[in-house]
């Protein structure tokens, strides 16, 4: 059930509030501004350029990019967490006063400038440390890298307990969830709904699926993601690291998340409650909508996004998810069940398999065979430190490869 204490450190009337609601320009970080996210977010900040400065910007690789935004926004600094690449952007950058942070510790470094909101949109476990960076500076969390609370969610909650420090959801169905309890009394939840779109493969045999190419699975239906996320939404293992990022934000156990296929993404999640009444969030698919709000929470500002067409929204279709074609879904149910760090190996064995289906080096199928094989082989016991937790995901990481390796005989 969820705890009124626990969802306070996403809900309380915190420092980060009051800056939404304060005349002074609010101090926006962007951890992974290259990317998918990255982009809406800075295309947000750009609609109110009197309310929001930038305090640092970070990327992986794509210094190109990143010049082009610091230029732009007038960071105080940029990170590089590829080293190789800090070079070219120190020389793009040289006499524009900005400085550049090289390796993934420049990252965690541009985490920690002050700011009042770090919009946490690096992907996968490379995000995690630089939110724990971000979150000892008391400045809001607006989360979108759900890798962040699937691998060290109890980790991360007694961080932001230490710290004070709060965090709103990014990911459209839990900012929907978190919209649905405001003014509620939490003890009156029955379930989470988490919907899910069903991805590409929705309604495709599951014969076939030893045929599925990589392009196919990076034509999502209704959003346009980053690579990584898109093909978690063909497996359905995106909607299995939302159910264990629900579990970590919302305080929630594994029976009360219910997923629910609804192709058309226009109901992004709904709450049910004790006197048998559902609370839903809609609207176009679009993420600019819960970056801005996880931006200007508690105020709702003006925003020309698109609006839902009614004349044009014939019908809204529910259905149960098909766990026997997407197995993805039962093994981060079943990871979640399991505890200690089974969600940490899941997380990395997802992480390997999907970058080695975009290579094309292994198929579709293979990947919720390599998650279970490497939940199997690994996981383990809780650990609370993120020396620990690197330990679990750099060998689940050695051991998922090394499955994919033709064996001696
Ligand atoms: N895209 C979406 O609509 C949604 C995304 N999310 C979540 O948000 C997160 C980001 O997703 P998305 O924007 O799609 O991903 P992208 O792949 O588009 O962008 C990832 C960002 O992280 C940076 N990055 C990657 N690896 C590293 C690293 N090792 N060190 C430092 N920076 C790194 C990339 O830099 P570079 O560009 O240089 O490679 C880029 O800026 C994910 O956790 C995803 O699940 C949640 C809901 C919706
Ligand atoms: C936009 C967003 O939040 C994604 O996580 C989205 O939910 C992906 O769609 P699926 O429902 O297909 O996983
Ligand atoms: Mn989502």
């Amino acid at each position: 059930m969820i705890d009124p204490d626990k969802v306070s450190r996403l809900t309380a009337s915190d420092a980060g509030s009051e800056a939404s609601s304060s005349s002074d320009p609010q101090r926006v970080t962007v951890l992974g501004s290259t990317g998918s996210i990255g982009r809406q977010t800075l295309e947000v900040l750009r609609l109110f350029p009197e309310r929001f400065t930038v305090s640092a910007l970070t990327c992986g690789s794509n210094v190109d990019l990143l010049v082009q935004q610091a230029r732009e926004f007038q960071p105080s600094c940029v990170a590089v967490g590829n080293p190789a690449y800090v070079e070219s952007c120190r020389e793009q950058l040289a006499g524009t006063g900005i400085r550049v942070l090289a390796g993934p510790e420049g990252v965690c470094e541009g985490a920690s400038q002050p700011a009042d909101v770090v919009m946490a949109a690096i992907l996968g476990f490379a995000g995690l440390e630089p939110v724990l960076a971000a979150i000892e500076t008391g400045a809001r969390i607006a989360l979108a890298n759900k890798e962040t609370m699937v691998v060290a969610g109890d980790l991360v909650n007694r961080a932001l307990d230490a710290s004070g420090s709060t965090m709103i959801p990014v990911d459209s169905e839990h900012s929907a969830i978190f919209q649905c309890l405001a003014g509620e009394t939490f003890g009156s939840v029955e379930e989470v709904i988490l919907t899910a779109s069903g991805g590409p493969f929705r309604q495709r045999p599951k014969h076939s699926f030893d045929q599925i190419t990589k392009e196919e699975a990076l034509d999502h239906p209704n959003w346009d993601m980053g690579a990584k996320i898109t093909i978690d939404s063909a497996t359905l293992m995106n909607k299995g690291l939302e159910v264990i990022e629900a579990r970590w934000l919302f305080d929630l156990s594994p029976e009360e998340i219910r997923v629910l296929v609804h192709p058309q993404s226009i109901v992004h999640s709904m709450v049910a409650f004790s006197d048998g009444s559902i609370k839903a969030e809609l609207g176009v698919p679009d993420m600019k909508v819960p970056i801005q709000y996880a931006l200007t929470y508690p105020d709702r500002w003006p925003a020309p996004y698109e609006r839902l067409d009614w004349t044009a929204t014939a019908s809204l279709d529910f259905e149960m998810p098909d766990t026997d074609r997407f197995p993805c879904l039962r093994l981060a149910y079943d990871a979640l069940r399991q505890g200690g760090t089974a969600p940490a190996v899941l997380n990395a064995a997802n992480e390997v398999a999907v970058e080695l289906f975009l290579n094309e080096q292994i198929p579709f199928t293979l990947i919720p065979e390599l998650i279970e094989e490497a939940m199997q082989n690994v996981a383990g016991p809780g650990v609370d430190s993120l020396d620990a937790l690197k330990e679990v995901d750099a060998e689940a990481r050695r051991v998922t490869k090394e499955l994919t390796q033709p064996t001696a005989d």
